[in-house]
């Protein structure tokens, strides 16, 4: 049945789906790789398709940014759609050298100072790991194609204009030597909660597309070929 943001009916979207924040890259994934696309949701423009991907049905749609929002729409997906498997896709500023400009990262945890998880349930946990299962077949697949990735921790903030901190360290610095966090982005930790809750299983792919240690500039088209990479890693994978 329909929700107030999703108004797919049971049965159209498949057991496992990928997650941009950006509904514009859902639709490219849709358009560049799945054969038979559609479309089944547009409510606030939050694009959603199902396809198949090398015979196997599979949905992308966008989670929008931040943690009330992918909040939202993957506790839907889970409790309304009978969907198993949220895989996120998404950008990252890096916090260390070990993951550069364009890399892609395989959350092994989600680190927040958020108040999603103690609001949801009283969930007191400070870091919410991902599925296991969802986490090694990401690895197969990448291993198969060959695209190397880093792992480790990552920060799931609240924030993405932070005030200008002159800490000494840093802000992002003590995050990074105090609770191992190697980028930061804006939604997975709340993905893993409902994952968490709900039985179900999530995991989190993301591609550096700025560095808080170096000042990198990036391009649009290599912009374009590493989300291509996690993209294919994540379409790869067999759930
Ligand atoms: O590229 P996406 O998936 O949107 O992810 C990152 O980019 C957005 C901020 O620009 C936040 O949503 C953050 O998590
Ligand atoms: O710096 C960044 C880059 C992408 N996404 C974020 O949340 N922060």
């Amino acid at each position: 049945m329909p929700t107030p943001h999703n108004k797919a009916e049971m049965g159209q979207i498949a057991k496992t789906v990928l997650m941009p924040g950006d509904p514009l890259r859902a639709k490219f994934i849709a358009e560049t790789f799945l054969e038979n696309p559609v479309l089944f949701n547009d409510v606030r423009g939050m694009l959603g398709f199902t396809g198949t991907y090398q015979g196997r049905p599979v949905s992308v749609m966008g989670s929008g940014m931040g943690m009330p929002s992918i909040g939202i729409y993957s506790y839907e997906l889970y409790s309304q759609y009978g969907v198993e498997n949220i895989i996120r896709i998404g950008s990252a500023g890096s916090y260390t050298d070990k993951a550069k400009l364009y890399d892609v990262v395989l959350a092994t945890g989600a680190y927040s100072e958020s108040s999603y998880a103690r609001t949801q349930n009283g969930c007191e946990d400070d870091t919410l790991a991902p599925s296991a299962e969802l986490c090694d077949a990401l690895r197969a697949s990448a291993a198969k194609l060959g695209i190397p990735m880093v792992e480790g921790v990552i920060h799931s903030s609240d924030v993405f204009y932070r005030h200008d901190d002159r800490t000494n360290p840093t802000y992002w610095e003590r995050l990074r030597d105090e609770k191992g966090c190697v980028a930061v982005e804006m939604e997975s930790f709340a993905l893993f909660h409902n994952a968490n809750v709900l039985g179900k299983r999530a995991a989190c792919l993301l591609t550096i597309s700025d560095s808080f240690v170096s000042s990198e500039a990036t391009t649009a088209e290599e912009r374009q070929l590493s989300f291509t990479n996690m993209m294919k890693i994540a379409l790869g994978a067999e759930v």
